[in-house]
C-alpha cells in the first residue's frame, strides 16, 4: 500500500483525504496511519510513533478509523510539514582538497547564522581547537559501524584513503521539517550519495581561481607532509574532473564573495 503514497506530504494529504471521502477506496481507508507517515522522506518507525503520540492517534489506527478531531489534526500536521519542506533547501558544498571548503563554511557559520551547518561524524582524531559536537562528532570505528548499520547516515565515505566521514541524517530531516536552510560540506563521494538520496539538494562545486593557487593553498596550509600533499593533489585532479556533475560552480577567489554566492542559492528559485 505504501506504493499508493509517493514521497511528498501533499500526496500523503491527498491519500488521507481520499480515505475520509465517500469514495469507494478500501485500500486508502485501511492504510495504517503509521505506514502513511513512514512513506514520507526522513520519517522512520520511531519518528512516526512519536508523531502519532503527539496527535493522540493509537499506533494501530487506520486512516478510515480516525475520529473527526484526529482527522483534522493529522491533516493540519501534513499540510504544515508540506509547507515547511517546500520552503527549506539543502545545499551541498564540495570541491577539491584545499580549495577553501572549510574556510568558506566557517565564514558562513559566523556571518549567516540562519544557515544550519550539518555536523559530520568522523573517525579521525580532533585537531587542536576542534570541539566535539561543534566541528565534528568524533567517534571510533565501532560507533561509526553502528551508525551505518542503523542507517543513521545520509551519506558516508572514506576520505583521503584514511578516515571515515558521514552525515547524520536525523538532524538534517528535523532541520528540513522546520523549514531551515541546511548546508553540508562534504567530499565528492558524499555529494554523489546525497544527489541520489535527495535529488532536490543543490550541489555546489567550489573551484580555485587556478591550479597554481590550489597548490599554493594546500602547501600554504601546512597541514600535510610533502608526500601527503602530492597524494592530495593527485586526488584534486580527479575531483576537478567531476565538476560537471554539479548544479552550480563557484570560484573561491575571495572567501566573503564565495560565501555570499553559496548563501544566495538558498533563496534562488
Ligand atoms: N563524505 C563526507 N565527507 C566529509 C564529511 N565531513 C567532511 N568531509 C570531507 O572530508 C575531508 C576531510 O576534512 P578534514 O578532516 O576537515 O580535513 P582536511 O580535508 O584536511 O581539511 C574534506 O574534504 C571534507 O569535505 C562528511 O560528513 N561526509
Ligand atoms: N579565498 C581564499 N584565498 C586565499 N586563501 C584561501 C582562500 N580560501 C581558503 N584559503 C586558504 O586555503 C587553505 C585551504 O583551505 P581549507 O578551508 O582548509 O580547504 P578545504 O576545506 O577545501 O580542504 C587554507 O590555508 C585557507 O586559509
Amino acid at each position: 500500500m505504501k506504493a499508493a503514497v509517493a514521497s511528498g506530504e501533499r500526496s500523503a494529504l491527498e491519500v488521507a483525504r481520499a480515505a475520509w471521502s465517500d469514495a469507494d477506496v478500501p485500500a486508502e481507508k485501511s492504510l495504517r496511519v503509521r505506514d502513511l507517515l513512514t512513506s514520507l522522506p526522513g520519517i522512520g518507525p520511531a519518528r512516526a510513533e512519536a508523531i502519532m503520540g503527539d496527535l493522540r492517534i493509537a499506533p494501530s489506527k487506520r486512516l478510515g478509523g480516525l475520529g473527526t478531531r484526529q482527522r483534522s489534526e493529522l491533516a493540519d500536521w501534513l499540510a504544515a510539514r508540506g509547507r515547511k519542506r517546500g520552503s527549506s533547501k539543502l545545499v551541498v558544498l564540495a570541491g577539491p582538497t584545499a580549495v577553501g571548503k572549510g574556510t568558506v563554511s566557517a565564514y558562513i557559520r559566523e556571518q549567516y547564522p540562519d544557515v544550519n551547518l550539518s555536523v559530520s561524524a568522523t573517525t579521525r582524531k580532533p585537531r587542536p581547537g576542534e570541539v566535539d559536537g561543534v566541528h565534528y562528532y568524533f567517534v571510533d570505528d565501532d560507533e561509526f559501524d553502528r551508525m551505518i548499520r542503523d542507517r543513521e547516515l545520509l551519506e558516508w565515505a572514506t576520505v583521503h584513503n584514511s578516515y571515515r566521514y558521514g552525515t547524520p541524517r536525523p538532524p538534517i530531516d528535523r532541520a528540513l521539517d522546520a523549514g531551515d536552510k541546511v548546508m553540508l560540506e562534504i567530499d565528492l563521494q558524499g555529494a554523489r550519495q546525497v544527489r541520489d538520496a535527495m535529488p532536490e539538494a543543490v550541489l555546489v562545486f567550489l573551484l580555485p581561481p587556478s591550479w597554481e593557487e590550489l597548490v599554493r593553498r594546500l602547501i600554504g596550509r601546512g597541514t600535510e607532509s610533502a608526500e601527503e600533499q602530492a597524494r592530495r593533489l593527485d586526488t584534486a585532479k580527479v575531483e576537478l574532473a567531476a565538476q560537471d556533475e554539479f548544479d552550480v560552480r563557484i570560484v573561491n577567489s575571495d572567501v566573503g564573495t564565495a560565501a555570499r554566492e553559496v548563501v544566495d542559492l538558498f533563496t534562488a528559485p
